[in-house]
């Protein structure tokens, strides 16, 4: 069955390009079911208000309880017989990293749902709710260290990165296994067509067709790439002390 996903967010035409390429394709096979839901189809309104002013004062708005239950009540009862339940992860600066072992983690999971916040964020009362009453549970997770002005592009990361994770989504399962983060250590360089081009050569090596000694350079450029680039990346397991390792960036 494929693995349903629901984004909640007051500006749907963000997670346009979920439309697009792989992630496209993949809701075209029925791989992945993508559904785009408006946060203002859930107020009743003239101005479809989603925000108002902080108690306790400060700078910004945050967002109404109100919409946010409604449009989850919708979520959870939308195509869904058995009353089963979604993971909800809530994009937010404070949350816990996105890494690929939490990807990895979500993409075995057979329902997400996103809350994506504008403003200052959503009243905290809609997590307690959404666990507690809804039963749901509920994540916050960050993207990064960075501030954003909300959780679309957050959503937009984390459905390519747990997406492409779906058995049959990426075609050549085999590239998902020597890629950066997923065993701890980043990509080699990689060359195609033309051998010389600029002035410049592909490495001899690579060209020799000796398996065996193409691997090994692969893995030594991966170790000292990730010596140059991400020391925190390296520890003990992977054998070679970063500090004998000739640095190609
Ligand atoms: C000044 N304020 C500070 C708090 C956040 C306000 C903007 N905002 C509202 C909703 C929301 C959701 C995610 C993120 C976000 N920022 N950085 C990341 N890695 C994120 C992730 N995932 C940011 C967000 C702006």
């Amino acid at each position: 069955p494929a693995m349903r996903v629901d984004v909640v967010t007051i500006f749907p035409d963000y997670l346009a390009p979920l439309d697009l390429s792989l992630i496209g394709k993949a809701r075209e096979d029925g791989l992945l079911d993508v559904r785009v839901h408006d946060l203002r189809d859930f107020t009743h309104d003239r101005h479809r208000t989603v925000d108002d002013t902080p108690y306790g004062g400060g700078a910004g708005m945050v967002m109404k309880p109100q919409p946010w239950s409604e449009a989850l009540d919708h979520v959870l009862a939308q195509d869904n017989p058995t009353g089963a339940k979604p993971r909800l992860i809530v994009p937010g600066p404070g949350g816990q990293p996105f890494t690929q072992a939490l990807a990895r983690e979500l993409a075995e999971e057979p329902w997400l749902a996103f809350a994506c916040g504008r403003y200052e964020g959503i009243d905290e009362r809609v997590y307690d709710h959404a666990r507690e009453d809804l039963g749901l549970e509920v994540s916050v997770v960050s993207l990064g260290d960075y501030v954003l002005n909300g959780g679309e592009v957050a959503v937009l990361a984390m459905v390519e990165a747990v997406g492409r994770l779906v058995p049959g989504v990426i075609g050549n399962a085999a590239s998902l296994v020597e890629e950066s983060h997923e065993d701890g250590l980043l990509e080699y360089p990689i060359y195609t067509k033309p051998s010389s081009w600029n002035g410049r050569e592909v490495p001899p090596v690579l060209l020799s067709g000796n398996h065996g000694a193409i691997a090994e350079w692969r893995h030594e450029q991966r170790l000292a790439r990730t010596a140059a680039r991400r020391p925190d990346l390296l520890h003990a397991s992977h054998g070679t002390d970063a500090g004998d390792i000739e640095i190609s960036a």
